[in-house]
């Protein structure tokens, strides 16, 4: 079976005042066209380096990335990111932020009219064709980065990148966004790599969820796959076995396999002044 995307034997070293810090080692991650992927792992053990060597921002110390046959060198259209911190300009409307991504992609091949016409169906997707023409101070953080997942998809990138998109949304707006993106997914069958940090969020999402060991040196520990029926309905999983069972897999990763051991430290105390003797 051929692979859209091939991460192989990626190291990432970075220079830092204390030296080299080797944040990665040897991560290897094959993933297929239409695979919704999560990376999870705690805090701090290169989720984000991953997510931006292959977005083409980072150049890995060593190994690469192969998408479709080609090796990623720098950003592309190909693979569109979305950050939790809904990247929009701020000057601009909801569609005229998506019109600007569409017109740096397509604008040489399509005329005005399928260009509006694209805008508005990707905005429609997201459901806020009612608030297209509000700028990002006026429409709330959900629906700020929904603009940024129409964004993403108006590219029509072969792979989505996404860093812990919902991260920043109450628990509500971030069940709606999860269910949206699932069911816009389902339908378009983009390639998605995510990272999150929670647990019922990369069940529920993902067909391989890809758990990382600490760093430094952090690399691919286990990967889960996700075998629960599409479409996917949040009240019916939180009472079946195998969603539950792959919930408390990834838990006991996370908090038995790779418990991070954080180191307490003691405040030190000032020391007692010297009792004075009569
Ligand atoms: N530009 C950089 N220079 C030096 N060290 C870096 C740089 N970027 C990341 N690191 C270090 O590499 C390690 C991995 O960072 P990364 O941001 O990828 O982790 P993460 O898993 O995404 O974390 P979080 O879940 O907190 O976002 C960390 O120890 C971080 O301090």
């Amino acid at each position: 079976m051929t692979h859209q995307l091939e991460i192989s034997g990626v190291d990432m070293v970075f220079d830092t005042p204390q030296g080299p810090f080797t944040a990665l080692k040897g991560v290897d991650l094959k993933i297929s066209k239409g695979e919704f992927v999560s990376l999870i792992g705690h805090s701090g053990c290169g989720k984000s380096t991953v997510l931006n060597i292959v977005a083409g921002l980072y150049q890995a110390s060593k190994g690469g990335v192969i998408l479709s046959g080609k090796e990623v060198r720098e950003p592309g259209p190909e693979r569109a990111v979305v950050f939790q911190n809904h990247s929009l300009l701020p000057w601009l409307t909801a569609y005229k932020n998506v019109e600007l991504a569409v017109k740096q992609v397509f604008g040489k091949r399509m005329t005005k009219e399928e260009i509006a016409e694209w805008v508005e169906h990707n905005l429609a997707l997201v459901q806020m064709t009612h608030a297209m023409h509000k700028r990002p101070d006026e429409i709330s953080g959900g629906m700020k980065q929904r603009v940024g997942i129409a964004r993403a998809l108006a590219m029509q990138p072969q792979v989505l990148l996404m860093d812990e998109p919902f991260g920043a949304l109450d628990a509500l707006t971030r069940a709606h966004m999860q269910d949206s993106l699932m069911a816009i997914q389902q339908e378009l069958g983009n390639t998605v790599i995510m990272i999150t940090h929670d647990v019922d969020e990369a069940v529920l999402l993902s067909d391989r969820i890809v758990m990382m060991t600490n760093g430094p040196e952090a690399t691919v520990g286990e990967i889960l796959p996700v075998a629960l029926e599409r479409p996917r309905s949040r009240l019916e999983l939180a009472q079946d076995p195998e969603y539950n069972r792959l919930r408390s897999a990834v838990l006991t990763f996370l908090y038995d396999k790779q418990r991070k051991v954080e180191p307490i430290r003691t405040p030190i105390k000032s020391p007692r002044p010297a009792q004075k003797t009569a």
